[in-house]
């Protein structure tokens, strides 16, 4: 081993390249999208509206709304194709490499898949970001032995993803927690599957190459699965009056609470407040107090023994649960809306591309000769 390198294990602190995309301020826990406060989107904006300012770097004009979202609305059925696929799959694979697999077969269909200018990758940016949500609604209903849903083109995103979901649409303020839930969701810098989005870009390949790649970085628990790990340690504890033992049992275990922690910000997630309101909304609305009992025990039970705060992924689990879906679809709900973050990041990624391949210390066996 060589005493003098510095080894940045997890790559943790070392900045490695500009964006223009977002910024996140762990020290005024702020987090803007081109410039925006994310709160202030989420609570003006259409999902919609976000995905064109993360590609485009401003807000769309009415006349740019109207064309994107025409577009975005005649490219949402499921490509009789991709439900082939998916439909091949096994009901034991996970929701997550469903749509890793329906994103790589769309990949593999589109003959211009290697067209790397930026109209064509934000062509297939937007056409991803209206497939996804046919892809992952479906893949819910079929394991739950229901029919596919047509999508409706007099409903904007958020009321038509829930619309083929569940065939029917829940009331105003439950489908405004979730436009809320998809817009915080969206972007946030140089994350580890934007990272490795950018990686395999980086490398001259295909925009879906990245997608797909990116999608594999977010399934683990310690990235984007995590929400779906919420509403498991939730089940697991049952009831808020169990919750401080229960912590106590895992911490001496020496395990990893989901929902908590986070590599950039330390005094907590820009983001959790406004989730949480909004997952205030939907426990409201609902009358399920015991959740939201359940959901502060295990906060102030964290913060009091570890002092670790909560992510997006700790409202965002049980809000998902309380809008009706299945938990293994969570994470792929988070693709639906990264999907915008990592598009505009391969796009930035190829307009100043080096290849990125940093350095490894060598400590395994000294050199050896065969004898
Ligand atoms: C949208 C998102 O992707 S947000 C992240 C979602 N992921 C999760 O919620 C998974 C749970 N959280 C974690 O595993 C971590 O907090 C991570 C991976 C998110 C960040 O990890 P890191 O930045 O590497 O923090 P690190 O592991 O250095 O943690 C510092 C200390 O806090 C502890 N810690 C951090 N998070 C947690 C947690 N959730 N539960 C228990 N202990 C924790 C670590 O064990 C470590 O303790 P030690 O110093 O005694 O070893
Ligand atoms: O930034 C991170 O490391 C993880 C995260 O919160 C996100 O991707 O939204």
């Amino acid at each position: 081993m060589n005493d003098e390198v510095q080894i940045h294990k997890g790559l943790a602190g070392v900045v490695v390249d500009y964006t223009a995309i977002s910024k996140v301020n762990p020290e005024s826990n702020s987090l803007l999208y081109r410039g925006y406060p994310v709160q202030e989107l989420a609570a003006k904006c259409s999902f919609e509206e976000v995905a064109w300012l993360l590609w485009n770097g401003e807000l769309p004009t009415a006349s740019e709304l109207l064309t994107f979202t025409r577009t975005e609305r005649s490219q949402r059925a499921l490509d009789p194709v991709v439900k082939q696929a998916i439909d091949l799959l096994p009901l034991t694979a996970h929701p997550m490499d469903v749509v890793r697999t329906a994103v790589s077969t769309v990949g593999a269909r589109d003959a211009a898949a290697d067209d790397a200018s930026w109209e064509a990758n934000l062509a297939k940016a937007a056409s991803l970001f209206a497939q996804l949500p046919a892809m992952i609604a479906y893949d819910q209903r079929r394991r739950r032995g229901q029919d596919l849903v047509p999508p409706r083109d007099d409903l904007d995103y958020s009321e038509n993803f829930l619309w083929m979901t569940f065939g029917e649409l829940p009331s105003a303020a439950a489908i405004e927690v979730f436009k809320v839930s998809m817009v915080l969701y969206a972007e946030h810098s140089f994350n580890a599957s934007t990272f490795t989005a950018r990686v395999i870009t980086s490398t001259t390949a295909d925009l879906y190459s990245a997608v797909t790649g990116a999608i594999g970085a977010l399934k683990g628990a310690l990235h984007g699965g995590a929400n779906e790990a919420v509403m498991h340690t939730f089940d697991e504890i049952g009831t808020a009056d169990k919750a401080e033992q229960w912590l106590d049992d895992a911490l001496a275990s020496k395990r990893k609470i989901m929902g908590f922690g986070h590599r950039v910000y330390k005094h907590g997630d820009s983001r959790v407040p406004t989730m949480k309101a909004a997952l205030d909304v939907l426990i409201a609305e609902s009358g399920r107090t015991d959740l939201g009992e359940l959901y502060d025990a295990l906060e102030s039970a964290m913060t009091e023994r570890k002092g670790i705060l909560p992510n997006l992924d700790y409202p965002s689990g049980p809000a998902y649960h309380l809008l009706g879906f299945d938990t293994n679809i969570f994470t792929p709900l988070f693709v639906a809306s990264r999907i915008t973050g990592w598009t505009a990041h391969i796009m930035e990624q190829q307009a100043s591309n080096s290849l990125i391949r940093p350095l490894s210390a060598y400590n395994g066996v000294d050199e050896r000769h065969l004898s």
